[in-house]
């Protein structure tokens, strides 16, 4: 058994939980959470993109935390996203994160300046080395800009707490060429959700995704039938779950509010997101209905 099976499987990114004035809701998270551990997953992806990190103070993401950790830590792998806008406040980030009882730490590149992978490198670095915690490189250029280096990659694994890549990259051949790049032990988390059976057939050791959250039974089934060499079983219902995806991105609201609406049929309620993210209008009802129906019949199908 090796140390980094506990990041081996199913990680929904976990969505933020606001009440219905759009503050964090502490009781509300904690449901999330343990819903999920009662599902079955490995772990949680914690203030990440689905997890709307970008909007929040960095008080409000360490509450987010602390009431994941509450809930379901003694139970599931729990790694936190700890990227912030500066290196001091990822760092402040990272600090909490160790004292609360994470596994490990997530960050994507800094955003908004374009920055040499030099100081990209010591970002990440300043963060990782606050903490003693396991490290994974967030790597999502089509929102970050910066499409991380095989160079860059190897670099970061030569450091003792670096131990894999979150790769939301498209390109699926990107995850075979981080799998060379590492000389020890690694474990690579496909992003895209699209393509999670892909990704595992490339190489993918786990996945970590935004729609897992809505319907974490399927990628449990696909995870399983992979793990099984059933490939044509995953394909099946890798099919199923990009016709899920595939309607929720028809709207024009964000899949983010489409999928907390879905869940809210399910008898979660997590509130909505946070603007500029666009909310799901009246416009939405049927489509909602609709996923959510596709969700329950794939499940009636694959899942016992
Ligand atoms: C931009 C985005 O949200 N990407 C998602 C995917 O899970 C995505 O929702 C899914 O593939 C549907 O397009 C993840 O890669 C990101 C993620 O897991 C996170 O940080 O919340």
């Amino acid at each position: 058994m090796s140390r980094l099976d506990k990041y081996r499987g199913i990680i929904p990114a976990f969505y933020a939980c606001y009440n219905e004035e759009g503050e964090i809701d502490p009781e509300r998270i904690q449901t999330l959470a343990r819903h999920y551990a009662k599902v079955g997953v490995k772990g949680l992806y914690v203030g990440g993109s689905s997890g709307e990190c970008i909007y929040q103070t960095v008080e409000e993401r360490k509450l987010v935390l602390e009431n994941v950790v509450e809930a379901v830590g003694d139970e599931l792998t729990i790694i936190a996203h700890v990227a912030a806008p500066s290196t001091r406040h990822s760092i402040e980030l990272a600090k909490h994160a160790e004292s609360v009882g994470a596994d490990a730490l997530a960050a994507i590149p800094p955003i908004y300046f374009v920055l040499p992978e030099d100081a990209i490198e010591d970002y990440w670095t300043q963060m990782m080395e606050a903490t003693d915690l396991d490290f994974i490189i967030y790597n999502i250029p089509q929102t970050t800009g910066y499409a991380l280096s095989a160079d860059l990659y190897k670099k970061m694994m030569a450091k003792d707490q670096v131990i894999g890549v979150k790769n939301s990259s498209m390109p699926v051949q990107d995850i075979y060429e981080f799998k060379q790049a590492a000389s020890k032990d690694s474990v690579i988390f496909n992003g895209p959700d699209e393509q999670y059976v892909a990704g595992r057939l490339m190489g993918a050791d786990s996945g970590i995704g935004g729609t897992y959250g809505v319907m974490p039974e399927l990628f449990l089934k696909a995870d399983e039938a992979v793990q099984n060499s059933d490939f044509e079983l995953a394909q099946k219902i890798q099919y199923r779950i990009n016709d899920v995806i595939f309607e929720i991105v028809k709207s024009d609201a964000h899949l983010y509010d489409i999928i907390k609406s879905v869940l809210s049929l399910e008898g979660i309620e997590i509130g909505s997101v946070r603007s500029p993210l666009p909310r799901v209008t009246e416009k939405d009802e049927e489509r909602i209905k609709k996923v959510h129906k596709m969700i329950s019949d794939a499940k009636a199908e694959f899942v016992q």
